[in-house]
């Protein structure tokens, strides 16, 4: 008979020891219930083996009432004495094939995974489910100075799940704010796997209110599950496929989305937060006022915390790596907020430093779109094809760079724009290539970071169009709500054929006269030149 199985959509794991002071367990613990706990483990590691068996006995019997499944921490003896529904064991606690000997073929058992080796181990000896951790820093267990996993890591070891019917929880650092971030930016990159649920302590015990905090907890839970429902079937999973899905593939509907962007920026004016690097600063500001949006270039931690619910879109350029604590505060909040985040990881191949923090930053929050040069997408990529010089790409790129784009998005979960003399853009199905550009684009500084900024702008306006249509998040499959592979390629169109028309003129004399008349033709560009000059090919 297949064993039992189990919602772990909102995991508790006990600790006593984490209650706010004066709070009583067995209240916390039914509160949480309440807000939609799907299962229980009881975890004491100060207790002795008889007060365990008691907080254990009473634990489950609060929990039957609510119908919730309680699992041991470690101890088969408790487990055995109070007869839950199973145990959780850890990397070096009784073997999983001698605790299966030991409890039977009915009970549940769920094994702690750290890393990939562990995760082919717990397949092996057929774990019901592995718990995937520490996502993040926890101070509610030592973890020993090991590397956090964060959400790629886990995803990477969700991809070895896929078929197995083996189930995973995410474990360690998740609170609220974090956990759309987590559930969007952990889907495996090659299988498109998802976890089935988290395991939390603190976000749970540590509260005042655990009746909210789990309700809060499961609401997002669930609407992230009811929409990998609706997309089970669908192709691209990164951009909205309506029900037009077929036009999506035909220039002409592109072309119309892009138009119907630029008229929504000069309309909307969204406030597009900055936090670039100090060679371009001034010029992307000013593209973004001749598209019809506002800039605003916060770095404060402060500040962009509560900027963040005002803003259209966010864009991270870390040219030159400044304001390292304001980005990852500007980029968590527009991953709460769920506003557009787009990140330029300006030479991110040239040095350690630039790798590392990359990382960090990556580990922080979800990008809903990288761009990159041909050296910054391949260090991504970790490709050794396209060596990095500095902020410029060395060589002339990939052998096949739509597959490298298509690869890449699926591993990020993010749109990725690879620019050079041609650009490709990718949702990790679709790949769109732009031939449009000028090669005086290559002769001012941060034309890169320009083009970033517009898909900043696009990006918000895409989402703005997408809440004109739609009840806020209607449609909860994306952290981000719009089209943001249309976006994309807006940011890049219009960019590339205004940079076209500006080098046509007779005026323009060179790289200086260049970069006044490119700022001139992206505000007076009409949806009309960029219908006429635009070089899209759907590959
Ligand atoms: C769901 C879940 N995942 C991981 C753990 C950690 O278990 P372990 O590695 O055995 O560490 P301790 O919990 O015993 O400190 C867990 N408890 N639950
Ligand atoms: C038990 C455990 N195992 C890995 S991290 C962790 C602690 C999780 O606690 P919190 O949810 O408070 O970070």
């Amino acid at each position: 008979m297949p064993r039992r199985q189990l919602d772990y959509s909102v995991y508790l794991v006990t600790g006593r020891e984490f209650l706010p002071a004066g709070k009583d367990y067995y209240e916390s613990l039914e509160e949480s219930l309440q807000g939609g706990v799907t299962l229980v483990q009881v975890r004491e590691k100060n207790a002795d083996t008889g007060e365990f068996i008691e907080v254990a006995r009473r634990t489950k019997q609060i929990c039957d009432k609510y119908n919730v499944p309680v699992l041991i921490n470690d101890r088969i003896d408790v487990h055995l004495a109070v007869g839950t529904a199973g145990i959780h064991i850890g990397q070096t606690d009784c073997p999983l094939p001698l605790a299966r000997t030991l409890i039977g073929p009915d009970a549940i058992i769920g094994l702690s995974v750290r890393n990939v080796d562990e995760c082919k181990r717990a397949i092996e000896q057929s774990a019901d489910y592995i718990g995937i951790g520490s996502v993040w820093h926890t101070s509610s267990k030592d973890i020993k100075g090991r590397r956090c996993l964060g959400p790629d890591g886990t995803g990477e070891i969700l991809d070895l799940l896929d078929g197995t019917g083996v189930k995973a929880v995410a474990i360690g650092g998740i609170h609220l704010p974090n956990l759309p971030q987590l559930l969007h930016g952990s889907i495996s990159p090659k299988t498109s796997n998802t976890l089935d649920g988290v395991a939390v302590i603190s976000d749970i015990v540590a509260s005042q209110r655990p009746r909210e905090s789990a309700s809060q907890l499961r609401e997002i839970v669930d609407s992230f599950k009811r929409a990998r429902l609706n997309l089970k079937g669908q192709k691209g999973v990164f951009s909205i496929i309506d029900a037009v899905d077929q036009a999506a593939l035909d220039k002409e509907y592109l072309v119309k989305k892009v138009e119907g962007l630029m008229r929504i920026l000069e309309q909307e004016t969204p406030l597009i937060n900055q936090l670039t690097n100090k060679v371009v600063m001034n010029d992307s500001a000013n593209v973004t006022l001749a598209v019809g949006a506002s800039p605003i270039m916060s770095t404060n931690p402060r500040d962009v915390y509560d900027l963040s619910p005002a803003i259209g879109a966010c864009l991270i350029n870390f040219g030159t790596i400044d304001d390292k604590e304001g980005m990852k505060v500007a980029g968590r909040q527009a991953n709460v907020n769920r506003k557009p985040l787009i990140f330029d990881p300006v030479a991110v191949g040239a040095t350690s430093f630039r790798r590392e923090n990359a990382a960090e930053l990556l580990a922080h929050w979800q990008p809903t779109i990288i761009k990159g040069n041909a050296a910054e997408i391949g260090a991504l990529a970790e490709s050794t094809e396209v060596a990095s010089r500095g902020v410029d790409a060395a060589g002339s790129g990939f052998k096949d760079p739509a597959a490298v784009v298509k690869a890449l998005a699926r591993k990020r979960a993010a749109i990725i724009v690879l620019t050079g003399p041609t650009d490709y853009i990718s949702d990790g199905d679709r790949v769109y290539k732009v031939s449009n550009g000028s090669h005086f684009l290559e002769k001012i500084t941060g034309s890169g970071c320009q083009a970033g900024t517009l898909i900043a702008c696009f990006a918000a306006a895409s989402r703005i169009s997408y809440l004109q249509n739609n009840e806020p998040f209607e449609d909860d499959s994306q952290l981000v709500q719009g089209d943001m592979l249309v976006a994309a390629l807006a940011g890049i169109l219009v960019y590339t054929v205004a940079s076209e028309a500006a080098a046509e003129r007779s005026d323009v004399k060179g790289p200086g006269t260049f970069r006044s008349a490119l700022i001139d033709e992206l505000y007076n560009l009409t949806p009309e030149v960029v219908r006429h000059r635009a070089k899209v090919e759907i590959l």
